[in-house]
């Protein structure tokens, strides 16, 4: 925490954010919600009535009432006593039900609304991926949270009411001290509810930083390098340090409300004490009768407990209403990108796809990685894309698939500006393998099918994808085939099946499996390769390669590859540098320019030939 994180942004009114929780509660589950309300309000009455119900008990037992009457009024007493202990089960019950409906409504929109974000820019902002992380923590709680604030609020104030009737009925001016003493705890539990949700937003940074210390301890990824460069302690070090940070932030806030709670919960019980001695000398001189008292203690007793109830609900559903603000937030942010209200249809590709004077960077604060990039790939041709590491390469691939928008210029499919498209349109027309693919732990049919939702139960397409990916072969000779689980994670089976945990693949395996999921498409308008064959032996990446090239044939595609061997039979070799194009061509033409990609090209190629070490065979650091 050095550097204190931007405040929230501030969020919509405390009325409308208890209305969106309510109505969120309502809709997952009308009934029970209503039954839980309902519970919750009687609950509020019952010390009222029981005080009331034992106070005529009493005192017609001390005039001699007739049986009858004290009859009728002792059962209403034990009536009300069976209410008092089978309501809170009832309730309790009817809340974790609730909680539940609500919590399964709060993820499904929040998981829904992530998933929706267009373009990748939010998981880049880290003020946006606290809000998230405070949202995933507390989105299934806090709906529910803030409605139970608001209905504990009610049944305290129900509560208050009657006994504080029943104390003006008694002591007018007694009424006033217990209201007096009682207003403190209320300000206070509302300040520190403020300062508790203040802590725990300006400690987000450190937890996610720690949770990813933390996390670095358990990935199968991270092992290897802990073990070799003798990481643990460091790391360690590191986890504790920012742990210690956030501790230290919460015991702060911890001992505030010790202190604040403490010397308030004092202050009551002088106040209660007080009251029960003047009670006490009322009664003695015939002012207020047996029942009077029992009345008045009950009632000093249940107003002060019910005002600090109704403090902590406030409180709570302060808090609650905080960090729900962040799960709006979220779910209610605007696109990330901005979407034509009316999209034009995407038309079939046939012209080609030209980028005209394409600038880009990440943010304001970024430096420009493209700048003015004009290009074209023609319809039906593989271009292929070459420069130095941190060239721009990928973040080009990027944009074609819209994730951003260009900053300055455009691209065009056979025309339309991207800007004018639907992404989801754009994107069912692209087949693609990226640079960094995902593993996922699925099973290797799954791995595949992905890449298709469509062919999720069809094993022959999904056995010819991964057939002109030459991995075929190594996954029929998995335990279960193309049902084996591709995880050392998990299980196979939720439900048990100890015995029979996942496979992990190699790298190139894997990548192998990228490229299946990627040819899913049948007929893709454009195929993006970035690094299909990077960690690939030499063999498998000529054959795929090769594979690669009949499948290409006659389909509009764009080669990422720092392996020049692997593009020289495009038809467009493109050099991109300091984020221009400085050279296009197909191979022979390039190479007789003797320019940068000749150079490259002559790098590598001695690289192979010559045996001499020091020799490096790679286009090395931009
Ligand atoms: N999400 C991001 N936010 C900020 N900068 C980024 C982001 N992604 C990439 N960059 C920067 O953009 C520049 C271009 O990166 P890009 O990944 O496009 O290069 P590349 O040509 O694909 O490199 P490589 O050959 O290493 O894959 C780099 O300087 C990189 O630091």
């Amino acid at each position: 925490m050095s550097r204190r994180p931007p405040a929230p942004a501030p969020g919509p009114g405390a009325l409308a954010r208890v209305r969106a929780a309510a109505t969120l509660t309502a809709r997952a589950a009308p009934l029970r919600l209503t039954g839980y309300a309902g519970l919750t309000l009687l609950g509020g009455t019952l010390p009222v009535l029981a005080a009331w119900l034992t106070k005529l008990v009493l005192d017609g037992l001390v005039r001699g009432a007739a049986l009858t009457g004290l009859a009728a009024l002792a059962g209403a007493l034990a009536l009300a006593g069976l209410l008092t202990a089978a309501v809170p089960q009832l309730t309790e019950y009817l809340r974790a039900e609730l909680d539940r409906a609500a919590g399964l409504r709060a993820h499904d929109r929040l998981f829904r609304a992530v998933a929706g974000f267009v373009g990748l820019r939010r998981f880049e902002e880290p003020g946006f991926l606290d809000r998230l992380r405070l949202a995933q923590q507390s989105g299934g709680t806090s709906p529910m949270q803030a409605v139970d604030g608001v209905l504990g609020v009610s049944r305290a104030a129900l509560t208050i009411a009657g006994f504080l009737g029943s104390l003006l009925v008694l002591s007018p001016p007694m009424t006033g001290l217990v209201l007096v003493a009682a207003a403190p705890t209320v300000i206070a539990e509302v300040l520190l509810a403020r300062r508790r949700a203040r802590m725990l937003w300006a400690i987000g940074p450190t937890e996610r930083r720690e949770f990813f210390y933390r996390n670095l301890l358990s990935t199968v990824e991270a092992a290897k390098e802990i073990r070799l460069f003798d990481l643990g302690r460091f790391l360690r070090g590191r986890m504790l340090a920012d742990r210690r940070r956030a501790d230290a932030a919460r015991r702060a806030v911890d001992r505030r409300e010790l202190v604040v709670q403490g010397g308030l919960g004092l202050l009551a019980a002088a106040v209660s004490g007080a009251g029960v001695v003047w009670a006490v000398a009322a009664a003695r001189r015939g002012a207020l009768s047996v029942g009077d008292v029992t009345v008045f203690v009950a009632a000093v007793a249940g107003v002060q407990s019910s005002l600090v109830t109704m403090a902590r609900e406030l409180a709570r559903g302060h808090q609650a209403m905080l960090l729900f603000d962040h799960y709006l937030a979220v779910t209610t942010a605007p696109p990330d990108l901005p979407l034509a209200g009316r999209p034009d249809p995407l038309p079939p590709l046939r012209g080609g796809i030209e980028l005209r004077d394409v600038w880009f960077r990440y943010s304001a604060e970024h430096p420009w990685v493209l700048r003015g990039v004009d290009l074209r790939i023609p319809y039906g041709a593989t271009v292929a894309l070459v420069g130095l590491n941190g060239a721009g390469k990928s973040t080009l691939v990027k944009l074609l698939c819209r994730f951003y928008d260009p900053t300055r210029g455009s691209i065009r499919w056979d025309g339309l500006d991207l800007r004018r498209a639907d992404p989801a349109e754009l994107r069912r027309r692209i087949g693609a393998v990226f640079q960094d693919y995902m593993h996922y732990d699925l099973t290797a049919h799954e791995n595949i099918a992905l890449g298709d939702l469509d062919a999720i139960g069809v094993r022959d397409r999904v056995e010819r994808a991964a057939a002109r990916a030459g991995v075929h072969r190594r996954l029929t000779e998995l335990p279960d085939g193309y049902d084996t689980l591709l995880s050392r994670a998990f299980f196979l089976d939720a439900t048990g099946a100890p015995d029979q945990p996942g496979v992990e693949l190699s790298e190139g395996q894997w990548q192998r499996l990228a490229l299946a999921r990627a040819l899913m498409r049948d007929r893709p308008e454009l195929l993006i390769l970035d690094e299909p064959s990077a960690g690939l032996d030499a063999e498998a990446e000529q054959e795929i390669h090769r594979m690669l090239r009949r499948h290409r044939a006659g389909r509009t595609s764009l080669l990422v590859s720092h392996r020049l061997n692997t593009v020289r039979d495009a038809d467009l070799i493109v050099v991109l540098a300091g984020g221009r194009v400085i050279e296009q061509g197909d191979h022979a033409t390039l190479t007789a320019l003797g320019g940068e990609y000749a150079r490259l090209f002559r790098l590598q190629s001695t690289g192979y030939r010559d045996t001499a070490p020091g020799l490096v065979a790679t286009t090395g650091e931009h």
